[in-house]
């Protein structure tokens, strides 16, 4: 395979359980590939299934039918149907995921957050914190915060720290839902700095742009989720 990505045949709908078990269909017939070093922007209306898609990518939702091959570690991972170990082996060394919102532990200090990622891969804490501070540094989180838990951070601050995380180990796909939200824009330059970054040295990305003039920025092609959700839709 020479895709980092490769879906194939992606189905997927919800069952609303608690709801008289309403079927949600979201996506049908779903192809897609994705190369080294490219960025592609998941487009469409709001609702139709963008951040789903990704979280199906990562694992998090589990597809009806299809493949999700992921090329992991010089073999091949089908997320798909991926056992629950071999999912946190794909997260920890191939596929990043930065979410809309950061998920705080209370009492762990920003620096460790962010550090985290590259000392699970198995780099020195020493370098791992360093590479931490820098980030932290350039998404222009203050020093006095570092040493801090997020919990009483403002919205765009636990964004930031969230960002700094999901940049600091290298993955060799990266999954963004709407890094540039609620950020202004000289951050938001810095997002795109990084990203920039981040495809340089061979890394796909995968993301949702809320803005326009970020996504053209950030990515070189789109995946219109709309006609697989018509699909769906029947
Ligand atoms: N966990 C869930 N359980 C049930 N339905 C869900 C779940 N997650 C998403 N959905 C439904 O799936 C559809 C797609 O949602 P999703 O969040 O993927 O859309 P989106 O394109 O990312 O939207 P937006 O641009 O507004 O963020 C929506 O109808 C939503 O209600």
């Amino acid at each position: 395979m020479d895709a980092l990505l490769q879906i194939d045949g992606l189905h997927k709908h919800f069952t609303l359980h608690m709801q008289d078990s309403a079927e949600i269909p979201v996506f049908s017939g779903l192809d897609f590939s994705l190369m080294p070093g490219e960025a592609v922007a998941i487009t469409g209306p709001s609702g139709i299934g963008k951040s789903s898609l990704l979280k199906i990518v990562y694992g998090t939702y589990r597809a009806d039918s299809g493949r999700i091959l992921v090329s992991h570690e010089g073999g091949i991972v089908d997320m798909a149907s991926a056992a629950p170990r071999d999912i946190i082996a794909v997260r920890r060394r191939t596929i990043g995921y930065v979410s809309q919102f950061l998920r705080v532990i209370p009492r762990v200090p920003t620096l460790d957050i962010v550090a985290e990622p590259m000392i699970e891969r198995g780099a020195c804490e020493e370098k791992a914190r360093e590479r931490a501070r820098t980030l932290l540094d350039r998404l222009q989180v203050p020093e006095r915060l570092w040493p801090l838990s997020p919990v009483t951070f403002s919205g765009g601050e636990q964004q930031r720290v969230n960002i700094a995380r999901g940049f600091s180990a290298p993955h060799p796909i990266l999954l963004l839902d709407e890094p540039t939200a609620s950020l202004d824009a000289g951050n938001r330059a810095r997002v795109l700095e990084l990203v920039a970054e981040a495809r340089a040295a061979g890394s796909a990305i995968l993301g949702i742009f809320h803005d326009e003039a970020d996504r053209q920025a950030a990515c070189s092609k789109s995946l219109d989720v709309q006609r697989f959700a018509e699909a769906a839709h029947g």
